[in-house]
């Protein structure tokens, strides 16, 4: 790609925020200068990928303390605003953990808050280089340079997904860019398509060879031995290594397992929720039915059906052979847990 993609960009006065979900027949923004049109953007995964929507909540507070300038609302109103972004969305803690960030200069005005959230920002594109650079390193030592690598993926974790470059994906353009990389396996990630809308156009954009596969394919995929190793990135990973991720992970896990063949988590540290003791604790986002009953609109269940649609599953630390983060790698299966070197 010529130009990096910016999935979240300050304009200024406001945020452009690219349309994940007309992607990939259409390239659109929305434009941002109020909370309500933010918490839609976040809740309908205009904005999506647990570090981009971090950076959207951390320039959340500077449309919160602006729109309450034109309004005329009180400090307090201000801060009820901020609270409604942070909570858009319950699974990705990078929501969380960016708006409590930039809230700690809230005192101090509109400038101090947009320098905190460009710093959300900047650090997060650092932390997925420097999570690109470990993981490939691990891979060609641990997996093998004799040959270039076949990665399976599941979701978007790439630009889009963050405040630019990538963590799963960060990983496999890293691998391409040093020419080890063979193919990339993309889940397509049902329900809503994650994956061949959206981890496919940036993988298309990158000329990087991939296929997009069914969800349902990838178990037989890895134990095939098609795969030399699966990556995926997190939304919320508690103390003891156990791995929020959209739906779909665990099963990519668990086939790795039987397989011996490595699973990769990568996140940068603020995905690392040191306050959550295990993945019990975290709570996973439950959506609509509809988007599991219908498509484009139109009804392909039975009348009559019930939609069961976690957005996210809990893979277990025990089954994470790698955890990527901009410090380096932990072996958690092995029981290197963030809980114990991350504080
Ligand atoms: C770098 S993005 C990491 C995760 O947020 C990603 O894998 C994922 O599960 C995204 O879910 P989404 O529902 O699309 O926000």
């Amino acid at each position: 790609m010529s130009q990096e993609l910016r999935a979240v960009e300050w304009t200024g006065t406001g945020l452009a925020l690219i349309d994940q979900t007309a992607l990939p027949h259409r390239t659109a923004t929305v434009d941002v200068h109020d909370v309500d049109t933010l918490v839609d953007a976040i809740r309908r995964l205009v904005v999506r990928g647990a570090p981009a929507i971090g950076a959207a909540g951390a320039y959340g507070v500077a449309i919160a303390l602006l729109q309450g300038e034109r309004e005329g609302w009180t400090d307090d109103e201000v801060r009820e605003a901020v609270a409604r972004v942070r909570e858009a969305r319950p699974t990705a803690v990078n929501l969380m953990v960016c708006v409590d960030r930039v809230m700690s200069r809230f005192d101090e005005g509109l400038d101090a808050v947009l320098a905190e959230a460009a710093a959300v920002q900047r650090e997060d594109v650092e932390a997925n280089r420097a999570m690109g650079a470990f993981g490939a390193d691990w891979l060609l030592e641990r997996v093998g340079a004799d040959r270039p690598l076949r990665i399976l993926t599941h979701c978007n974790t790439g630009a889009l997904a963050t405040a630019g470059w990538g963590t799963a994906l960060g990983v496999i353009r890293e691998l391409h860019a040093r020419g080890r990389l063979e193919v990339v396996y993309a889940d397509e990630t049902r329900p809503l398509l994650q994956g061949s809308r959206l981890t496919a156009w940036e993988l298309v954009h990158e000329g990087i060879p991939h296929f997009v596969q069914a969800d349902g394919a990838a178990a037989g995929t890895i134990l095939r031995g098609e795969v030399d190793a699966a990556i995926v990135g997190a939304d919320r990973i508690a103390a003891n290594g156990d791995t929020a991720n959209k739906v779909g992970t665990v099963g990519i896990a668990l086939a790795c397992a039987d397989a011996g063949v490595p699973f990769l988590v990568a996140a940068p540290t603020t995905t690392v929720d040191l306050a959550t003791p295990d993945g019990t604790a975290i709570h996973i986002e439950l959506r609509g039915e509809d988007e599991v009953l219908e498509w484009g609109g139109v009804r392909t269940a039975p009348a009559g059906s019930r939609g069961h649609n976690p957005a996210f599953d809990v893979t277990p630390g025990r089954l994470v052979t790698g955890l990527v983060t901009e410090r380096g790698v932990l072996e958690v299966s092995k029981g290197e847990l963030p809980g114990d070197r991350l504080r």
